[in-house]
Protein backbone atom coordinates (compact mmCIF):
# COMPACT_ATOMS: atom_id res chain seq x y z
CA UNK A 1 0.00 0.00 0.00
CA UNK A 2 1.36 3.49 -0.64
CA UNK A 3 0.51 6.40 1.55
CA UNK A 4 0.46 9.74 -0.14
CA UNK A 5 0.86 13.00 1.52
CA UNK A 6 -1.15 15.80 -0.39
CA UNK A 7 -0.10 19.16 1.09
CA UNK A 8 -2.43 22.00 -0.91
CA UNK A 9 -4.86 24.59 0.18
CA UNK A 10 -7.20 23.27 -3.05
CA UNK A 11 -8.88 20.61 -1.28
CA UNK A 12 -11.44 19.67 -3.91
CA UNK A 13 -10.33 19.25 -7.13
CA UNK A 14 -6.13 18.55 -6.93
CA UNK A 15 -7.74 15.75 -3.79
CA UNK A 16 -10.15 14.27 -6.25
CA UNK A 17 -7.78 13.75 -8.96
CA UNK A 18 -5.25 12.54 -6.52
CA UNK A 19 -7.59 9.93 -5.12
CA UNK A 20 -8.82 8.80 -8.65
CA UNK A 21 -5.18 8.35 -9.21
CA UNK A 22 -4.39 6.52 -5.83
CA UNK A 23 -7.52 4.89 -4.69
CA UNK A 24 -8.11 3.19 -1.47
CA UNK A 25 -7.92 0.77 0.12
CA UNK A 26 -4.60 -0.07 -1.81
CA UNK A 27 -3.62 3.86 -0.99
CA UNK A 28 -3.95 6.12 1.41
CA UNK A 29 -4.03 9.62 0.61
CA UNK A 30 -3.66 11.81 3.47
CA UNK A 31 -4.85 15.69 2.75
CA UNK A 32 -4.01 18.81 4.68
CA UNK A 33 -3.77 22.60 3.82
CA UNK A 34 -1.11 23.87 5.04
CA UNK A 35 2.78 23.67 5.30
CA UNK A 36 2.63 23.45 8.80
CA UNK A 37 -0.02 20.83 9.02
CA UNK A 38 2.32 18.66 6.24
CA UNK A 39 5.06 18.86 8.49
CA UNK A 40 3.77 17.63 11.66
CA UNK A 41 2.52 15.08 9.52
CA UNK A 42 5.98 14.05 7.85
CA UNK A 43 7.20 13.87 11.46
CA UNK A 44 4.58 11.83 12.86
CA UNK A 45 3.93 9.79 9.80
CA UNK A 46 6.13 9.63 7.41
CA UNK A 47 4.38 9.28 3.93
CA UNK A 48 5.84 7.34 1.10
CA UNK A 49 5.46 10.16 -1.09
CA UNK A 50 4.41 13.73 -1.27
CA UNK A 51 2.87 16.00 -3.16
CA UNK A 52 3.11 19.71 -2.20
CA UNK A 53 1.85 22.79 -3.33
CA UNK A 54 4.16 26.35 -4.12
CA UNK A 55 1.73 28.20 -2.71
CA UNK A 56 -0.07 27.38 0.96
CA UNK A 57 -1.62 29.82 2.92
CA UNK A 58 0.89 29.79 5.59
CA UNK A 59 4.69 29.66 4.37
CA UNK A 60 6.29 29.21 1.09
CA UNK A 61 6.56 25.38 -0.73
CA UNK A 62 9.94 25.72 -0.71
CA UNK A 63 10.07 26.29 3.02
CA UNK A 64 7.97 23.40 3.48
CA UNK A 65 10.42 21.32 1.45
CA UNK A 66 13.73 22.14 3.44
CA UNK A 67 11.52 21.56 6.41
CA UNK A 68 10.85 18.05 5.35
CA UNK A 69 14.13 17.21 3.52
CA UNK A 70 15.38 18.16 7.52
CA UNK A 71 13.36 15.38 8.61
CA UNK A 72 13.97 12.89 6.43
CA UNK A 73 15.42 13.60 2.65
CA UNK A 74 14.83 10.37 1.24
CA UNK A 75 11.08 10.92 0.99
CA UNK A 76 10.76 11.83 -3.04
CA UNK A 77 8.85 15.38 -2.61
CA UNK A 78 6.56 16.24 -5.98
CA UNK A 79 5.98 20.16 -6.76
CA UNK A 80 2.78 20.88 -7.62
CA UNK A 81 2.96 24.47 -9.75
CA UNK A 82 0.89 26.70 -12.04
CA UNK A 83 2.27 28.50 -14.81
CA UNK A 84 3.72 31.30 -12.75
CA UNK A 85 5.68 29.35 -10.37
CA UNK A 86 7.29 27.17 -12.78
CA UNK A 87 10.83 28.73 -11.92
CA UNK A 88 10.35 28.49 -8.52
CA UNK A 89 9.85 24.69 -9.34
CA UNK A 90 12.94 24.59 -11.27
CA UNK A 91 14.89 26.09 -8.16
CA UNK A 92 13.04 23.17 -5.86
CA UNK A 93 14.66 20.35 -7.98
CA UNK A 94 17.96 22.30 -7.81
CA UNK A 95 17.27 21.56 -3.77
CA UNK A 96 16.55 18.05 -4.46
CA UNK A 97 13.17 17.60 -5.01
CA UNK A 98 11.85 14.83 -6.98
CA UNK A 99 10.48 16.27 -9.80
CA UNK A 100 6.99 19.11 -10.18
CA UNK A 101 3.90 18.72 -11.51
CA UNK A 102 1.70 21.63 -13.42
CA UNK A 103 -1.68 22.38 -12.29
CA UNK A 104 -4.47 21.31 -13.67
CA UNK A 105 -2.96 17.65 -13.10
CA UNK A 106 -2.60 15.64 -16.29
CA UNK A 107 -3.63 12.53 -14.57
CA UNK A 108 -1.34 10.00 -16.61
CA UNK A 109 1.30 12.42 -15.14
CA UNK A 110 0.32 12.25 -12.21
CA UNK A 111 0.44 8.42 -11.62
CA UNK A 112 3.63 8.13 -13.85
CA UNK A 113 5.60 10.59 -10.99
CA UNK A 114 4.38 9.49 -8.37
CA UNK A 115 4.35 5.90 -9.06
CA UNK A 116 8.44 6.36 -10.34
CA UNK A 117 8.70 8.36 -6.98
CA UNK A 118 7.66 4.62 -5.22
CA UNK A 119 9.78 2.40 -6.81
CA UNK A 120 12.88 5.38 -5.82
CA UNK A 121 11.79 5.52 -2.22
CA UNK A 122 11.56 2.08 -2.05
CA UNK A 123 14.70 1.53 -3.36
CA UNK A 124 16.15 3.78 -0.50
CA UNK A 125 14.00 2.70 2.43
CA UNK A 126 13.62 -0.71 1.75
CA UNK A 127 16.74 -2.18 3.88
CA UNK A 128 19.05 -4.74 1.98
CA UNK A 129 19.78 -7.08 4.76
CA UNK A 130 23.13 -9.25 3.71
CA UNK A 131 22.47 -12.32 4.53
CA UNK A 132 25.72 -14.84 5.12
CA UNK A 133 23.85 -17.08 7.30
CA UNK A 134 20.30 -17.44 7.85
CA UNK A 135 17.91 -17.60 4.58
CA UNK A 136 14.76 -18.70 4.52
CA UNK A 137 12.67 -16.29 5.69
CA UNK A 138 12.23 -15.15 2.03
CA UNK A 139 12.19 -11.48 2.68
CA UNK A 140 12.08 -9.08 0.05
CA UNK A 141 15.61 -7.48 0.33
CA UNK A 142 17.69 -10.13 1.93
CA UNK A 143 21.10 -9.95 -0.02
CA UNK A 144 21.45 -13.93 0.37
CA UNK A 145 24.93 -16.04 -0.16
CA UNK A 146 27.10 -18.19 1.87
CA UNK A 147 29.28 -18.83 -0.66
CA UNK A 148 33.04 -17.83 0.12
CA UNK A 149 32.75 -16.01 -2.91
CA UNK A 150 29.51 -14.32 -2.08
CA UNK A 151 31.10 -13.87 1.84
CA UNK A 152 33.47 -11.76 0.10
CA UNK A 153 31.87 -9.56 -1.84
CA UNK A 154 29.90 -8.76 1.53
CA UNK A 155 32.96 -7.69 3.38
CA UNK A 156 34.13 -5.77 0.10
CA UNK A 157 30.43 -3.97 0.45
CA UNK A 158 31.08 -3.41 4.11
CA UNK A 159 34.54 -2.17 3.57
CA UNK A 160 33.64 0.51 0.94
CA UNK A 161 30.41 1.57 2.18
CA UNK A 162 31.89 3.82 5.01
CA UNK A 163 34.81 5.24 2.35
CA UNK A 164 33.16 8.30 1.07
CA UNK A 165 35.11 7.18 -3.06
CA UNK A 166 33.54 6.26 -5.98
CA UNK A 167 32.73 2.64 -5.99
CA UNK A 168 32.77 0.17 -8.99
CA UNK A 169 30.54 -2.99 -8.65
CA UNK A 170 30.60 -5.58 -11.55
CA UNK A 171 29.50 -8.79 -12.29
CA UNK A 172 27.02 -10.29 -15.07
CA UNK A 173 23.36 -9.46 -15.79
CA UNK A 174 21.07 -10.58 -12.56
CA UNK A 175 24.08 -11.07 -10.14
CA UNK A 176 22.70 -8.70 -7.71
CA UNK A 177 24.71 -5.32 -8.85
CA UNK A 178 21.81 -3.34 -7.84
CA UNK A 179 21.25 -4.84 -4.63
CA UNK A 180 24.65 -4.28 -3.62
CA UNK A 181 24.65 -0.50 -4.76
CA UNK A 182 21.84 -0.12 -2.25
CA UNK A 183 23.62 -2.34 0.30
CA UNK A 184 26.66 0.09 -0.27
CA UNK A 185 24.48 3.05 -0.06
CA UNK A 186 22.46 2.34 3.10
CA UNK A 187 25.50 1.55 4.86
CA UNK A 188 27.17 4.64 4.29
CA UNK A 189 27.31 8.15 5.65
CA UNK A 190 24.70 9.12 3.09
CA UNK A 191 22.15 6.79 3.88
CA UNK A 192 19.48 9.54 4.92
CA UNK A 193 20.32 11.27 1.75
CA UNK A 194 18.91 10.66 -1.70
CA UNK A 195 19.78 7.43 -3.95
CA UNK A 196 18.98 7.55 -7.71
CA UNK A 197 19.47 4.67 -9.88
CA UNK A 198 20.24 5.10 -13.77
CA UNK A 199 20.91 3.01 -16.35
CA UNK A 200 23.24 4.44 -19.21
CA UNK A 201 22.04 1.40 -21.36
CA UNK A 202 18.44 2.23 -21.70
CA UNK A 203 18.80 5.48 -22.07
CA UNK A 204 19.40 6.84 -25.74
CA UNK A 205 22.95 8.64 -25.74
CA UNK A 206 21.45 11.93 -27.26
CA UNK A 207 19.38 12.26 -24.13
CA UNK A 208 21.81 11.12 -21.39
CA UNK A 209 23.85 13.95 -21.25
CA UNK A 210 20.65 16.40 -19.94
CA UNK A 211 19.29 13.61 -17.93
CA UNK A 212 22.77 13.42 -15.89
CA UNK A 213 23.89 17.23 -16.11
CA UNK A 214 20.74 19.09 -17.28
CA UNK A 215 20.46 21.61 -20.00
CA UNK A 216 19.39 25.10 -20.26
CA UNK A 217 16.30 26.85 -22.34
CA UNK A 218 17.73 26.44 -25.95
CA UNK A 219 20.53 24.49 -25.54
CA UNK A 220 18.73 22.14 -28.55
CA UNK A 221 15.42 22.21 -30.01
CA UNK A 222 12.46 21.25 -27.87
CA UNK A 223 14.54 22.55 -24.58
CA UNK A 224 12.06 25.26 -23.84
CA UNK A 225 12.79 25.57 -20.40
CA UNK A 226 16.10 24.49 -17.89
CA UNK A 227 16.33 21.45 -16.63
CA UNK A 228 17.73 20.25 -13.98
CA UNK A 229 19.88 16.80 -14.48
CA UNK A 230 20.50 13.91 -11.80
CA UNK A 231 23.27 15.41 -10.65
CA UNK A 232 22.77 18.60 -9.34
CA UNK A 233 18.70 17.23 -8.26
CA UNK A 234 20.96 14.35 -5.96
CA UNK A 235 23.41 17.00 -4.43
CA UNK A 236 24.77 15.59 -0.62
CA UNK A 237 23.47 11.60 -2.11
CA UNK A 238 24.29 8.70 -3.80
CA UNK A 239 24.11 8.00 -7.70
CA UNK A 240 23.69 4.71 -8.85
CA UNK A 241 24.94 4.57 -12.91
CA UNK A 242 24.19 1.20 -14.19
CA UNK A 243 25.79 -0.28 -17.02
CA UNK A 244 28.59 2.50 -17.17
CA UNK A 245 30.79 1.06 -19.98
CA UNK A 246 27.97 1.77 -22.57
CA UNK A 247 28.56 5.24 -21.50
CA UNK A 248 29.70 7.55 -24.60
CA UNK A 249 33.19 8.37 -24.23
CA UNK A 250 32.86 12.02 -24.75
CA UNK A 251 30.39 11.95 -21.44
CA UNK A 252 32.72 9.63 -19.74
CA UNK A 253 34.99 12.57 -19.93
CA UNK A 254 32.21 14.95 -18.25
CA UNK A 255 32.26 12.47 -15.30
CA UNK A 256 35.47 11.86 -14.51
CA UNK A 257 35.87 15.80 -14.11
CA UNK A 258 32.82 15.18 -11.61
CA UNK A 259 34.77 13.08 -10.13
CA UNK A 260 38.10 15.12 -10.01
CA UNK A 261 36.10 18.61 -9.19
CA UNK A 262 32.40 17.91 -8.30
CA UNK A 263 31.91 20.49 -11.05
CA UNK A 264 29.81 20.19 -14.58
CA UNK A 265 28.14 22.72 -16.41
CA UNK A 266 24.30 22.20 -17.65
CA UNK A 267 24.12 21.14 -21.49
CA UNK A 268 24.18 24.28 -23.65
CA UNK A 269 25.35 26.43 -20.11
CA UNK A 270 28.41 28.06 -19.22
CA UNK A 271 27.68 28.26 -15.73
CA UNK A 272 29.37 25.88 -13.60
CA UNK A 273 27.42 23.84 -11.07
CA UNK A 274 28.70 22.56 -8.13
CA UNK A 275 27.54 19.31 -6.77
CA UNK A 276 28.28 16.87 -4.10
CA UNK A 277 27.86 13.01 -5.07
CA UNK A 278 28.99 9.86 -4.60
CA UNK A 279 29.09 7.48 -7.34
CA UNK A 280 28.15 4.04 -7.25
CA UNK A 281 29.12 2.50 -10.93
CA UNK A 282 28.01 -0.57 -12.16
CA UNK A 283 28.86 -2.91 -15.31
CA UNK A 284 28.25 -6.37 -16.50
CA UNK A 285 31.23 -5.55 -19.02
CA UNK A 286 35.07 -6.08 -18.64
CA UNK A 287 35.87 -2.72 -17.87
CA UNK A 288 39.63 -2.81 -18.11
CA UNK A 289 39.53 -4.39 -20.91
CA UNK A 290 37.55 -1.76 -22.57
CA UNK A 291 40.05 0.80 -21.51
CA UNK A 292 43.05 -1.54 -23.51
CA UNK A 293 40.77 -1.29 -26.44
CA UNK A 294 40.45 2.26 -26.01
CA UNK A 295 36.39 1.60 -25.98
CA UNK A 296 36.02 2.91 -22.36
CA UNK A 297 38.52 6.12 -20.61
CA UNK A 298 41.40 4.39 -18.77
CA UNK A 299 41.70 7.73 -16.57
CA UNK A 300 37.66 7.10 -15.88
CA UNK A 301 38.58 3.46 -15.64
CA UNK A 302 41.34 3.67 -12.82
CA UNK A 303 39.74 6.13 -11.08
CA UNK A 304 36.53 4.30 -10.48
CA UNK A 305 38.26 0.99 -9.25
CA UNK A 306 39.83 2.13 -6.77
CA UNK A 307 37.14 0.42 -4.69
CA UNK A 308 35.71 -2.38 -6.16
CA UNK A 309 33.09 -5.35 -5.48
CA UNK A 310 32.89 -7.90 -7.51
CA UNK A 311 29.94 -10.20 -7.62
CA UNK A 312 30.31 -13.65 -9.30
CA UNK A 313 28.35 -15.52 -11.68
CA UNK A 314 25.76 -17.84 -10.19
CA UNK A 315 27.45 -21.13 -11.87
CA UNK A 316 30.73 -20.58 -9.37
CA UNK A 317 28.92 -19.87 -6.34
CA UNK A 318 28.67 -23.75 -5.53
CA UNK A 319 26.09 -23.78 -2.05
CA UNK A 320 24.39 -20.74 -2.85
CA UNK A 321 22.52 -22.36 -5.49
CA UNK A 322 20.45 -24.15 -2.83
CA UNK A 323 20.76 -21.44 -0.35
CA UNK A 324 18.91 -19.17 -3.26
CA UNK A 325 16.19 -21.53 -4.32
CA UNK A 326 14.93 -22.01 -0.46
CA UNK A 327 14.86 -18.22 -0.13
CA UNK A 328 13.06 -17.59 -3.14
CA UNK A 329 10.85 -20.38 -2.69
CA UNK A 330 10.02 -18.79 0.55
CA UNK A 331 9.12 -15.62 -1.08
CA UNK A 332 7.29 -17.13 -3.88
CA UNK A 333 4.97 -19.32 -1.35
CA UNK A 334 4.57 -16.43 0.60
CA UNK A 335 3.13 -14.68 -2.71
CA UNK A 336 1.24 -16.80 -3.98
CA UNK A 337 -0.19 -18.41 -0.95
CA UNK A 338 1.07 -21.51 -1.47
CA UNK A 339 3.21 -23.69 1.50
CA UNK A 340 5.63 -25.35 -0.91
CA UNK A 341 8.78 -25.42 2.09
CA UNK A 342 11.22 -28.24 1.03
CA UNK A 343 12.83 -28.97 -2.83
CA UNK A 344 14.02 -32.63 -3.82
CA UNK A 345 17.17 -33.32 -4.32
CA UNK A 346 16.25 -34.67 -7.53
CA UNK A 347 15.38 -30.93 -8.46
CA UNK A 348 18.54 -29.51 -7.18
CA UNK A 349 20.61 -31.93 -9.25
CA UNK A 350 18.81 -30.33 -12.26
CA UNK A 351 19.27 -26.77 -11.33
CA UNK A 352 23.20 -27.58 -10.25
CA UNK A 353 23.42 -29.23 -13.70
CA UNK A 354 22.40 -25.51 -15.26
CA UNK A 355 24.75 -22.98 -16.45
CA UNK A 356 22.39 -19.58 -15.41
CA UNK A 357 23.27 -17.36 -17.35
CA UNK A 358 20.57 -14.73 -16.38
CA UNK A 359 22.21 -15.17 -12.59
CA UNK A 360 20.20 -15.07 -9.61
CA UNK A 361 17.40 -13.24 -11.78
CA UNK A 362 17.02 -16.29 -13.60
CA UNK A 363 16.66 -18.46 -10.96
CA UNK A 364 14.29 -16.35 -9.09
CA UNK A 365 12.23 -16.34 -12.23
CA UNK A 366 12.59 -20.43 -12.36
CA UNK A 367 11.78 -20.95 -8.93
CA UNK A 368 8.82 -18.74 -8.81
CA UNK A 369 7.39 -20.79 -12.39
CA UNK A 370 8.07 -23.83 -10.53
CA UNK A 371 6.12 -22.90 -7.88
CA UNK A 372 3.13 -21.94 -9.79
CA UNK A 373 2.76 -25.91 -10.93
CA UNK A 374 3.87 -27.35 -7.35
CA UNK A 375 1.32 -29.03 -5.71
CA UNK A 376 2.19 -30.62 -2.00
CA UNK A 377 4.86 -29.26 -0.41
CA UNK A 378 7.81 -30.32 -1.63
CA UNK A 379 9.31 -28.65 -5.14
CA UNK A 380 9.82 -32.04 -7.51
CA UNK A 381 11.56 -31.80 -10.48
CA UNK A 382 8.67 -31.97 -13.02
CA UNK A 383 7.61 -29.20 -11.67
CA UNK A 384 10.58 -27.06 -12.69
CA UNK A 385 10.33 -25.33 -16.12
CA UNK A 386 12.40 -26.37 -19.32
CA UNK A 387 15.68 -24.68 -18.17
CA UNK A 388 17.26 -22.07 -20.95
CA UNK A 389 13.71 -21.94 -22.48
CA UNK A 390 12.03 -20.58 -19.62
CA UNK A 391 14.80 -17.83 -18.79
CA UNK A 392 13.58 -14.37 -17.95
CA UNK A 393 13.53 -11.68 -20.78
CA UNK A 394 14.39 -8.14 -20.30
CA UNK A 395 13.63 -6.95 -24.03
CA UNK A 396 11.07 -7.70 -26.11
CA UNK A 397 11.22 -11.09 -28.08
CA UNK A 398 11.94 -10.80 -31.38
CA UNK A 399 10.37 -14.39 -32.63
CA UNK A 400 6.88 -13.76 -31.08
CA UNK A 401 5.37 -16.53 -28.99
CA UNK A 402 4.30 -20.09 -30.57
CA UNK A 403 1.72 -20.75 -28.05
CA UNK A 404 0.03 -23.60 -29.70
CA UNK A 405 3.82 -25.31 -29.26
CA UNK A 406 4.20 -23.68 -25.61
CA UNK A 407 0.99 -25.59 -24.71
CA UNK A 408 2.41 -29.21 -26.42
CA UNK A 409 5.46 -28.85 -24.64
CA UNK A 410 3.30 -27.84 -21.54
CA UNK A 411 0.65 -30.56 -21.79
CA UNK A 412 1.82 -33.16 -19.94
CA UNK A 413 -0.69 -35.15 -17.44
CA UNK A 414 1.50 -33.90 -14.14
CA UNK A 415 0.92 -30.35 -15.23
CA UNK A 416 -1.16 -28.40 -12.46
CA UNK A 417 -0.83 -25.04 -13.31
CA UNK A 418 -0.99 -24.63 -17.27
CA UNK A 419 -3.49 -21.46 -17.25
CA UNK A 420 -1.32 -19.41 -14.88
CA UNK A 421 2.10 -20.77 -17.10
CA UNK A 422 0.33 -20.12 -20.50
CA UNK A 423 -0.57 -16.60 -19.21
CA UNK A 424 2.78 -15.62 -17.99
CA UNK A 425 3.97 -17.05 -21.57
CA UNK A 426 1.83 -14.97 -23.19
CA UNK A 427 2.43 -11.50 -20.84
CA UNK A 428 6.34 -11.78 -21.62
CA UNK A 429 5.42 -11.16 -25.14
CA UNK A 430 2.19 -8.84 -24.75
CA UNK A 431 3.21 -6.49 -22.05
CA UNK A 432 6.23 -5.06 -23.32
CA UNK A 433 5.10 -5.60 -27.12
CA UNK A 434 1.98 -2.59 -25.82
CA UNK A 435 4.73 -0.48 -23.92
CA UNK A 436 6.17 -0.89 -27.13
CA UNK A 437 3.45 0.45 -28.94
CA UNK A 438 2.76 3.39 -26.47
CA UNK A 439 5.96 4.23 -26.15
CA UNK A 440 6.47 3.65 -22.92
CA UNK A 441 3.36 5.73 -21.79
CA UNK A 442 1.67 3.38 -18.93
CA UNK A 443 -1.15 4.86 -18.93
CA UNK A 444 -2.52 4.12 -22.57
CA UNK A 445 -1.24 0.71 -22.07
CA UNK A 446 -2.75 0.18 -19.23
CA UNK A 447 -6.08 1.12 -21.09
CA UNK A 448 -5.40 -0.74 -24.31
CA UNK A 449 -4.72 -4.17 -22.17
CA UNK A 450 -7.60 -3.36 -19.80
CA UNK A 451 -6.51 -3.79 -16.98
CA UNK A 452 -5.25 -1.62 -13.93
CA UNK A 453 -1.82 0.44 -14.02
CA UNK A 454 -0.83 -1.43 -10.52
CA UNK A 455 -1.76 -4.72 -11.95
CA UNK A 456 0.66 -4.26 -15.08
CA UNK A 457 3.51 -2.80 -12.89
CA UNK A 458 3.32 -5.99 -10.71
CA UNK A 459 2.91 -8.37 -13.78
CA UNK A 460 6.29 -6.55 -15.78
CA UNK A 461 7.83 -6.55 -12.11
CA UNK A 462 7.47 -10.18 -11.83
CA UNK A 463 8.62 -10.96 -15.25
CA UNK A 464 11.88 -9.05 -14.60
CA UNK A 465 11.17 -6.15 -17.18
CA UNK A 466 12.14 -3.39 -15.35
CA UNK A 467 10.83 -0.19 -16.98
CA UNK A 468 12.50 3.16 -16.31
CA UNK A 469 11.82 6.55 -16.28
CA UNK A 470 13.57 8.19 -18.86
CA UNK A 471 13.21 11.97 -18.82
CA UNK A 472 11.48 14.56 -17.16
CA UNK A 473 7.71 14.62 -15.66
CA UNK A 474 6.66 16.15 -19.34
CA UNK A 475 8.42 12.51 -20.80
CA UNK A 476 7.25 9.27 -21.00
CA UNK A 477 8.58 6.11 -19.26
CA UNK A 478 9.98 3.34 -22.02
CA UNK A 479 11.11 -0.10 -21.03
CA UNK A 480 14.60 -1.06 -20.58
N1 LIG B 1 22.22 -12.72 -3.64
C1 LIG B 1 20.95 -12.41 -3.86
N2 LIG B 1 20.02 -12.64 -2.89
C2 LIG B 1 18.70 -12.37 -3.12
N3 LIG B 1 18.24 -11.83 -4.25
C3 LIG B 1 19.11 -11.58 -5.23
C4 LIG B 1 20.51 -11.83 -5.08
N4 LIG B 1 21.14 -11.45 -6.20
C5 LIG B 1 20.20 -10.99 -7.02
N5 LIG B 1 18.98 -11.06 -6.45
C6 LIG B 1 17.69 -10.67 -7.07
O1 LIG B 1 17.84 -10.91 -8.46
C7 LIG B 1 17.30 -9.86 -9.23
C8 LIG B 1 18.38 -9.22 -10.07
O2 LIG B 1 19.28 -8.51 -9.21
P1 LIG B 1 19.89 -7.08 -9.60
O3 LIG B 1 18.88 -6.27 -10.35
O4 LIG B 1 20.51 -6.51 -8.41
O5 LIG B 1 21.00 -7.61 -10.63
P2 LIG B 1 21.95 -6.78 -11.58
O6 LIG B 1 23.28 -7.44 -11.50
O7 LIG B 1 21.87 -5.32 -11.24
O8 LIG B 1 21.30 -7.08 -12.99
P3 LIG B 1 21.47 -6.21 -14.35
O9 LIG B 1 22.91 -6.14 -14.66
O10 LIG B 1 20.70 -7.05 -15.33
O11 LIG B 1 20.81 -4.90 -14.07
C9 LIG B 1 16.66 -8.89 -8.24
O12 LIG B 1 15.30 -9.23 -8.10
C10 LIG B 1 17.40 -9.17 -6.95
O13 LIG B 1 16.61 -8.87 -5.83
Amino acid sequence: MAYVLLIDDDLEFVLEQVRQSFPAPEHKVIPVATGAAGIEQVRTAPPDVILLDLRLPDQSGLAVYEQIRAIDARIPVIFITSATTADTAIEAMKQGAFNYLHKPLDLQQLDDVVGEALEVAERMQSPVVLRGESWDDGSDSAFVGTSRTMLEAFKAIGRVAAQDVPVLISGESGTGKELAARAVYQHSARARAPFLALNCAAIPESLLESELFGHEKGAFTGADRRRVGKFEQCSGGTIMLDEIGDMPLALQAKILRLLQEQTFERVGGNETVRTDVRIIAATHRDLRALAAEGKFRSDLYYRLAVCTVHLPPLRERGEDLAVLTRHFLARASREFGKDVRAVAPEALDRLRAYSWPGNVRELQSVVKQALLRASGNVLLPNFLPELGVAAPRSVPPSGGLDIDAFISRELTATATDLYLTTHRELDKVLLPRVLEFTKGNHRQAARILGIARQTMRSKLRGLGIHVTHLVSSDEDDSVE
